[in-house]
């Protein structure tokens, strides 16, 4: 569990994990993005696209990378990410640090120009891949790779919740650092 840095930010991951409880957690039979099965889902994309939470999750964010030196982009694989990298860029901006956004395809665009990361230009500069919930961790993976090849020195990947089933592990056996916001003992659930 990552506590914010100060009362305030503490004070709206205590209500973003108030809000994702409330409006987020699904039970019942789930097949997850892995194929696995659970018997709960969380479905953050109602919080990343909600008035309510999506400032609060750019401020959470934002403070989770805050000790990792030199990051000027931020994103993942759409379409989990797409919301959080966006509301870090305007917390960045309000905070006076501001960092830039990215968006991973899952393919590369197959018109146009092409591209399977739009936005930021990454070649050359440290980034954080960001996902709404990680489970075996595949989703933030792929988007490393994707960076990698695209020359991106990827420092770090940061959830807002951890299902906590071996993410970390595969992700820092990648030499990443692993940041989450959430955990499950934040929302009273048990790893599956
Ligand atoms: O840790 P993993 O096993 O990769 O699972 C987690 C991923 O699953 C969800 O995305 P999903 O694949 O449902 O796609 P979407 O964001 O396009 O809805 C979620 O947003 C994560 O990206
Ligand atoms: O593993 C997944 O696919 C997954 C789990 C979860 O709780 N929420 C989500 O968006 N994806």
């Amino acid at each position: 569990m990552a506590i914010a840095s100060t009362p305030e930010l503490e004070a709206d991951r205590q209500e973003l994990i108030r809000l994702i409880t409330e409006d987020a957690v699904f039970h019942g039979d789930f097949t997850l993005s892995s194929g696995k099965k659970a018997t709960y889902y969380v479905d953050m994309r109602k919080l990343t696209l909600d008035h309510r939470a999506a400032p609060a999750i750019g401020r959470i964010m934002l403070d989770l990378i805050r000790d990792i030196d030199g990051v000027s982009a931020v994103g993942g694989l759409t379409l989990g990410a797409d919301p959080i990298a966006n509301a870090v860029v305007h917390a960045s901006v309000a905070a006076g640090t501001p960092v830039d956004a990215f968006v991973v395809r899952k393919e590369p665009k197959d018109h146009g120009r092409g591209r399977q990361i739009e936005g930021a230009e990454v070649e050359g500069r440290r980034v954080v891949v960001l996902d709404d919930t990680v489970t075996t961790g595949g989703s933030p993976l792929k988007a490393v790779e994707v960076l990698r090849k695209a020359g991106a020195e990827v420092v770090a990947v940061a959830t807002i919740v951890d299902r906590k089933t071996g993410a970390q592990e595969r992700i820092e056996a990648e030499g990443l650092q692993w940041l989450a916001a959430v955990d499950l003992d934040d929302l009273g659930l048990d790893a599956q």
